[in-house]
């Protein structure tokens, strides 16, 4: 059975768009991040949310509006699958189970991504999908993300747009949705609240049309100053 319901957050520890109005929110913002204020690392995001939330979506807007470099942690597993490398069968094998990759093979990729880019600001979709991917970006990175955007959606929304998605994705059925629903709730959601508990998670409502949601997005990144400098 699917749920409506919405995931239960730390609500006291997250910046909810919809139920405060951009006033009282910008109150909760007055610290802008140390580097988006011109701090050494490069200024990270992390995109999370259930499967078909729409973070591929909001990602493609917000680097049109503001320039951040896009990696999708799940789009360079399936680039790493289509160039037969030595671990294309296992993350194909563990994709088509909707399970998570080993960290250290995904965090290698988006570091590998980071290091030939010149770009200083990063937008990561998808990841970290669990506590061993967070710890392994850390240790292996030495950074943390500045903020966490998660797309809040109800499950028979989510269910419903992952297999109205036709792009021919090898996950994109009923049985792996369901599997990565449970992978998402045992997993994920620890880490998003470990991001609220830390004062950077952005909880975004992820049912509206796209531009509705967007309008959301960039009200965060409008208060943190971070418009394509
Ligand atoms: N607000 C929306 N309303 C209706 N459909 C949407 C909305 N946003 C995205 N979609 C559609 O839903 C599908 C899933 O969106 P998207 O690929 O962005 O999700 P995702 O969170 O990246 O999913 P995944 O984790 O599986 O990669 C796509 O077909 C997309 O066009
Ligand atoms: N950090 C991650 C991200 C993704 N995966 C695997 O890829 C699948 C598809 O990811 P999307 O972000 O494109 O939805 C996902 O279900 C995982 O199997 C991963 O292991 N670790
Ligand atoms: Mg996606």
């Amino acid at each position: 059975m699917l749920g409506q319901q919405r995931y239960i957050i730390l609500a006291d520890a997250s910046y909810s768009i919809t139920a405060y109005n951009l006033k009282i929110w910008e109150s909760f913002t007055t610290e802008i991040p140390t580097q988006v204020k011109g701090g050494k690392g490069p200024f990270i995001c992390f995109v999370l949310g259930g499967p078909g939330s729409g973070k591929g979506t909001q990602c493609a807007k917000i680097v049109k509006n503001y320039g951040l470099t896009h990696l999708s942690a799940g789009e360079l597993l399936r680039r790493e699958i289509a160039s037969n490398s030595e671990y294309g069968t296992t993350i194909l094998n563990t994709i088509k189970e909707g399970k998570i990759v080993p960290s250290e093979v995904t965090v290698s990729l988006i570091q590998k991504e980071m290091e030939s880019s010149d770009s200083k600001k990063f937008l990561i979709d998808g990841f970290p999908r669990s506590e061993e991917n967070r710890a392994a970006f850390e240790r292996i990175m030495g950074a943390e993300p500045d903020i966490v955007l998660f797309f809040d959606c109800p499950e028979e929304e989510m269910v419903n747009r992952v297999l109205n998605r036709n792009e021919g994705r090898v996950d994109d059925n009923i049985d792996t949705v369901r599997k990565r629903l449970q992978v998402f709730k045992a997993l994920n959601l620890p880490v998003i609240n470990y991001y609220a508990r830390r004062g950077k998670l952005y909880t975004i409502n992820a049912v509206g049309t796209v531009d509705e949601i967007f309008e959301q997005v960039r009200a965060v990144f409008a208060a943190l100053k971070l418009v394509t400098e």
